[in-house]
């Protein structure tokens, strides 16, 4: 099924006769969603840095300017929206460059409606589109203590709604403040251990002790989120997803030293002396293999903790270039002023008006 096509809108102040001011830079365009109308692109104070997104209430008449999560478009000079499965809106914004021409806005996602609930204000999500690899799951490994965790929940602050954390199960015991289902599904072993014979789980392993895996639900759960996948999983896990038709980037997180490993540990202050003892005595090994089992597509070392986050963006192409990874290197969207986007099933078109083609249009 076609749906209406979405123009470039030069002025939608113009457009509108409700008398509410709308900070106009020029190049809005406005998506309807049920009774809501999004502008994007006007600017909502003189000097933003980036598109402003405000939403019209049809039933009260009224502009609501939403709390805007994500990394957001720097301002553009033209963009085009379409609506997609009624909750994310696309922008392809014009004259960017190739890794940056594609944008996604959440407007009614689960995560949206979820954020909506604990802020209490009309949010809205940004997220960037990506490429080629940049589409796979992550697997992320590493030695007890390495920092896997902290750089997981910085990735997931600054990109709200690009990725979901694949939740393990495991038998350990909940730490103070893990929550049940979203640190973990902390789980008896005899129920565990049936779940694994009845082939639940991608990949599980013993770890320190206790038994952790990763249910096909868990990664099911994030993909039906629209979101790309991160796994937390230790080397044998790796090992398990890399041999399984789950098409990953495998990136291993090293210790400085031993010495950091072991002061990080014990400054978490999250395991027993006994405990920390095994995991030491574990991450020889597992580094070991991290580095010469070639299970990985990446090692990073997590000395100092923002050079290693921006090394993990930089592989993942999040830092503006494109991904380490990238074989084939698709043009970005070269926009044209005069164009449409439509969405034909799965497909989207840009038909452009070219002069040379006279009256004719391309569609891209
Ligand atoms: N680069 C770094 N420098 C110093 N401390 C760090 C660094 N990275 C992480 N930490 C700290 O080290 C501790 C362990 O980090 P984290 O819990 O993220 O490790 P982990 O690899 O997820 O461990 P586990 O596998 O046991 O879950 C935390 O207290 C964290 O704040
Ligand atoms: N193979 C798997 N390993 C997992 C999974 N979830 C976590 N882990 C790894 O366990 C250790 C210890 O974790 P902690 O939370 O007890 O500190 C750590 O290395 C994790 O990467 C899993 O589903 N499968």
């Amino acid at each position: 099924m076609g749906e209406a096509p979405v123009f470039v809108v030069d002025n939608f102040q113009d457009e509108l006769s409700n008398g509410f001011a709308l900070k106009s830079k020029g190049f809005e365009t406005s998506t309807d969603v049920g009774d809501r109308t999004f502008v994007i692109g006007g600017a909502n104070n003189d000097s933003a840095s980036s598109i402003g997104v405000q939403i019209y209430e049809k039933s009260t008449g009224k502009w609501v300017i939403p709390t805007v999560l994500g990394t957001k478009p720097k301002p553009c000079k033209g963009h085009s929206a379409i609506l997609l499965n009624e909750d994310r809106i696309m922008i392809i914004i014009r004259g960017s460059t190739q890794d940056d021409c594609i944008w996604f806005l959440e407007v009614d996602t689960k995560y949206v409606k979820e954020q909506k609930k604990v802020l209490g204000t009309e949010v809205v999500a940004w997220s960037k589109g990506v490429r080629g690899d940049a589409e796979k799951p992550i697997v992320i490994s590493g030695p007890s203590g390495v920092g896997k965790g902290t750089l997981i929940n910085m990735l997931m602050k600054e990109f709200p709604s690009m990725f979901g954390f694949s939740v393990s199960h495991t038998t350990r015991a909940p730490r103070n403040m893990e929550k049940n289902g979203v640190h973990y599904h902390f789980t008896e072993r005899s129920v565990m251990e049936k779940d694994i014979k009845d082939g639940k789980f991608l990949e599980f392993a013993s770890v320190h002790g206790n038994l952790y895996g990763t249910s096909l639900e868990a990664v099911e759960a994030v993909a039906d989120s629209g979101k790309r996948c991160i796994l937390d999983i230790d080397v044998q896990g790796a090992r398990s997803v890399k041999a399984s038709s789950l098409d990953a980037i495998f990136i291993f997180i090293c210790p400085p030293s031993m010495k950091d490993l072991e002061e990080r540990l014990r400054a978490r202050g999250t395991e027993t002396e006994e405990q920390v003892q095994k995991r030491l005595r574990n991450a020889e090994a597992e580094i070991e293999q991290g580095k010469s089992s070639g299970i990985f597509d990446h090692i990073l070392y997590n000395d100092n903790l923002e050079e290693c986050y921006e090394n993990l963006k930089k592989l993942l192409g999040l830092d503006g270039s494109a991904p380490t990874n990238h074989k084939s290197s698709p043009k970005g969207i070269d926009l044209p002023l005069n164009h449409s986007v439509s969405k034909i099933d799965n497909k989207i078109l840009i038909n452009c008006e070219t002069p040379e083609l006279g009256n004719a249009s391309k569609n891209l």
